[in-house]
């Protein structure tokens, strides 16, 4: 006898614990703790106070596998309050901490098991203290590396990251709303916050009409969204800060701590939470963003996957025609980036349409998102199509397929004439980009046009500074310069700035250049 609990007992509800364990039925094997807890409780005494943190420590395993890391968290606590000792548990905890994104508070843990020396230093304690510290370094820097899967063909498991929120904060912003705002310069690439999807919807679509496929994967999704939030306060909470699309006057601006890592997007053991949910569909209709878009990166995922998913902090990123960051998805993971240098107190946009379309074809995509774009760029070139009525013509005969090196040669005048300043001459060009593309693509066209436009780098060039890096202008540099129009160190760099500019700074050079392979 241990002082009221009995060795038959004790050795009955571990066989039972082990069996439920290996069916990996986690509601019985957390319930069967919870009443070997109850028993301790009654029964107190130095020796089941012992079996009192094997059990609370199991439980909080249980809890895990049910995907409950804050009831976890809490029986770990309670074990370690009996016995700070205990190996397994601070094991566990430091798990949870993790998985919590308390990457700091898991690397204490996870060195207190090193430094207790009782079977601390083997493989698992050596593998988790690694990837513990990665995951706290990502969180403070927001420097990820992600080299060797690039390398590697994106063979493995897609990396882990963590939440990281870079110079950022959101702030109020006119008739958008709220939007998201540096608080200090950055450069291309820089990488301005990392986030993981409150819940995706994945699925292989045949084809992008693939109605069905597409019904099947938003339902997927907003089920996920809903089960989250009935189980959740805190994600709800956050949801119900997004924009419904109804009105963009007197939104709230939420306080950055809201978007501390991780906290709030977890199950928690209270009970179940009540949900409009006729209001958060509103809120997704507005703020699911699509893996695939044109402002974004796939990295590692098979043709035909696609996916839309609910990132928090990116819902609160207005659109601009002339963008200045860009998403790079890693798994669940998205990593927003500068696609260009920054000013500290600008606002960070990226591109809900693409923006290699002429303005007529942008205004038209944007109808669907009940909005018209008056960004520097939109306006400026509403006026000059307004001012100049030969530009006016070239975008009529451009939307009807005309000649397109002909076309190009004749905006590239009318420019002169219209006295185009050389930036504006970038949001221009990138509106006709299609037209560049085909004569730079085309070795009958650039031969007949070639020498009265600019070269392609200038083009490039002018575009990437109006609207940003984007991966269509990168491959063609590419691929030109791969067919020996390259001027070495120089036209190296300047690739190595689009790529940055394109995907983040997200891997090493030698990388960036199969990553570049590999996105075409
Ligand atoms: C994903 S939310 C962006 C954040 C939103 N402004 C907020 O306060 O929550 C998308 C909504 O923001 C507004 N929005 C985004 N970009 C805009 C723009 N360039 N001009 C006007 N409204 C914009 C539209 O109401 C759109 O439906």
């Amino acid at each position: 006898m241990q002082g009221g609990l009995g060795e038959e007992e004790l050795q009955e509800i571990r066989s039972k614990a082990t069996a439920l364990l290996l069916k990996e039925d986690w509601v019985q094997y957390t319930n069967l703790y919870t009443h070997l807890i109850s028993l301790c409780n009654r029964h107190d005494s130095s020796a089941n106070r012992k079996t009192l943190v094997s059990a609370l420590s199991n439980r909080a395993d249980g809890w895990s596998r049910l995907g409950n890391p804050v009831a976890a968290l809490k029986d770990c606590d309670l074990a370690l309050s009996i016995d700070p000792a205990h190996v397994k548990t601070l094991i566990s905890k430091g798990k949870v901490l993790m998985e919590l994104g308390q990457y700091a508070s898991a690397l204490e843990c996870i060195r207190a098991v090193k430094y207790l020396g009782n079977g601390g230093t083997n493989e698992t304690i050596r593998g988790l203290l690694e990837k513990c510290q990665n995951l706290e370094a990502i969180s403070r820097t927001g420097i990820v590396d992600l080299s060797g899967w690039v390398l590697s063909g994106f063979a493995g498991k897609v990396p882990e990251l963590a939440d990281y929120v870079g110079p950022i904060e959101v702030r109020a912003s006119g008739h958008t709303g709220r939007g998201l705002f540096l608080t200090k310069n950055v450069d291309e690439g820089s990488i301005l916050m990392i986030t993981k999807a409150v819940a995706t919807g994945r699925g292989i679509l045949s084809n992008k009409s693939d109605e069905q496929g597409q019904m099947v994967m938003w339902k997927n999704f907003v089920d996920k969204i809903l089960s989250t939030v009935e189980k959740c306060e805190k994600s709800l909470d956050l949801i119900l800060k997004l924009s419904n699309g109804e009105s963009n006057t007197d939104l709230e601006v939420p306080d950055m701590s809201s978007f501390k890592p991780n906290l709030g997007l977890f199950a928690s053991d209270k009970a179940r939470t009540e949900v409009d949910v006729g209001h958060v569909l509103k809120v997704l209709d507005v703020n699911t963003l699509t893996e695939e878009s044109v402002s974004a990166k796939v990295l590692g995922l098979n043709s035909g996957c696609r996916a839309v998913g609910l990132w928090i902090l990116p819902s609160f990123v207005n659109h601009s025609c002339s963008p200045n960051a860009r998403r790079v998805h890693v798994g669940d993971w998205l990593i927003l980036h500068a696609s260009r240098d920054i000013k500290a107190g600008e606002e960070v946009t990226f591109a809900y349409v693409d923006v290699l379309r002429p303005l007529k074809d942008r205004q038209e995509s944007l109808k669907t998102w009940g909005f018209e774009c008056k960004c520097v760029r939109c306006k400026f070139e509403e006026k000059v199509l307004g001012l100049f009525r030969e530009l006016r013509e070239i975008e009529d005969r451009f939307v009807k397929g005309s000649d397109l090196g002909c076309l190009v040669v004749k905006l590239e005048e009318a420019m002169r004439r219209c006295l185009v300043k050389e930036r504006e001459k970038g949001y221009i060009r990138a509106s006709f980009w299609t037209a560049y593309n085909s004569v730079f693509e085309s070795e009958r066209l650039a031969r007949k046009w070639g020498r009265k436009i600019p070269g392609l780098v200038r083009v490039a060039q002018s575009i990437f500074e109006a609207v940003g890096a984007d991966e269509r202008i990168l491959k063609l540099v590419v691929s030109r310069s791969k067919n020996g129009g390259n001027d070495g160190l120089d036209e190296m760099e300047r690739m190595m700035r689009l790529a940055r500019g394109t995907y983040g700074k997200v891997t090493k050079k030698q990388a960036f250049k199969a990553l570049i392979e590999a996105g075409f």
